[in-house]
């Protein structure tokens, strides 16, 4: 049987948990269990340095690019840092060669060779020296893709699905930058998302509010009535499933989740505590919306954990079967 395309793992900040969870599992056997290459990228020295700290022993080829990953298997794209990683001490020096692994596994994907990234965390603050504004993969990844602005995340986990109208921006922002356009455009790409890789033929989608109780008829907040009304309503007269706007505070329980796909958030900080409290260490970002698949790890850098060989791989190994999945499922 002809081997899936490979997909590519970025290991992240040198200095943080990425390169030793990354090798302890290509010292596994998750690649023959998908029956999928599995391509990690990063400094061969460094990830098996790391590897050794904190005892795990990766089985990898070193190859020199993805289209060699051609059975199942652990394979290493060997990407020279920059400058010599100091364990829990990520430095601005390695800032180009953590934006060199996404570079070549976004350009490796938008060529076809690969069917996936999956990240592994970054310090965004070393990035913002070198690329201004950075804000993350998710906003990066849209621009490498051609299309800034229009992506959406996504986070699962513990049964549920959250994704953001609003992601990166300061808290004080938020307001600033919700709008009619880009909040419709979400929606539609949550729904489209909703129905190509997880198969829900007409998907539901709760929306919260922005303001407290959903801004209490307009005296805590006019973004319901200005903003979040009006887009349902557009597409409520296009059949689409979509509810809300709904108080966050009281939105998340079992009797309203349990018929719903996903939970349309309007900022980071409203949606992602509850996914993260269902599901930290297992669960899953996702970028929805962008010509390549990806999904990601739902925790940072853990600089306190670097090399103690304590950081948990289960949501790296989460990443990336519901990489697999849903690339399985996109073409079945
Ligand atoms: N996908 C990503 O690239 C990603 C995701 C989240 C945060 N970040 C970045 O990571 C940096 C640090 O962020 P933070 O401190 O807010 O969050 P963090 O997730 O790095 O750490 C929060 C807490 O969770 C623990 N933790 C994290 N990962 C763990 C693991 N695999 N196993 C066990 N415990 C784990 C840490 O030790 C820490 O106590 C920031 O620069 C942030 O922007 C990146
Ligand atoms: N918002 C994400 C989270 O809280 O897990 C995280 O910061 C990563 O974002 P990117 O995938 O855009 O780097």
């Amino acid at each position: 049987m002809t081997a899936l395309k490979p997909l590519l793992i970025t290991s992240g900040e040198p200095a943080g948990v990425g390169p030793e969870i990354c090798a302890t599992i290509a010292a596994g056997s998750l690649a023959n269990t998908l029956n999928r290459p599995l391509v990690f990228l990063g400094d061969q020295r460094l990830l098996e340095e790391r590897a050794q700290l904190t005892g795990a022993s990766p089985g990898w080829k070193v190859i020199q690019d993805a289209s060699q990953a051609n059975s199942a298997g652990n394979y290493l794209i060997d990407i020279a840092l920059q400058y010599p990683s100091r364990v829990g001490k990520p430095d601005t020096k390695n800032a180009r060669y953590v934006l060199d692994l996404l570079d070549l596994a976004c350009d490796e994907c938008l060529t076809g060779v690969a069917a996936g990234i999956v990240t592994a965390p970054i310090q965004k603050s070393v990035i913002s020296p070198l690329v201004p504004h950075f804000q993350g993969h998710t906003e990066y990844l849209a621009e490498r893709c051609g299309q800034p602005g229009e992506v959406v995340m996504m986070l699962a986990g513990g049964g549920l699905k959250v994704a953001l109208a609003t992601t990166h921006v300061p808290l004080s922002d938020v307001p600033k930058v919700l709008n009619q356009v880009d909040l419709e455009r979400t929606l539609r790409i949550l729904l489209d998302a909703l129905r190509k890789y997880w198969g829900r033929s007409a998907p539901h989608v709760l929306v919260t509010g922005l303001n407290p109780h959903a801004g209490e008829s307009g005296t805590m907040g006019d973004e319901e009535i200005r903003i979040i009304t009006p887009v349902l309503a557009r597409l409520q007269a296009e059949g689409h499933l979509v509810s809300g706007p709904y108080p966050a505070d009281t939105l998340f329980q079992p009797r309203f989740l349990k018929n719903a796909d996903a939970v349309l958030a309007m900022y980071h900080d409203q949606g992602l505590p509850v996914l993260k409290y269902a599901s930290f260490g297992e669960g899953v970002n996702i970028s929805l919306g962008l010509p390549i698949l990806r999904t990601s790890v739902d925790h940072g850098t853990a600089l306190d954990l670097a090399g103690t060989g304590k950081a948990n791989t289960g949501s790296l190994v989460s990443a990336i079967e519901c990489a697999h999945q849903m690339d399985k499922h996109s073409r079945s």
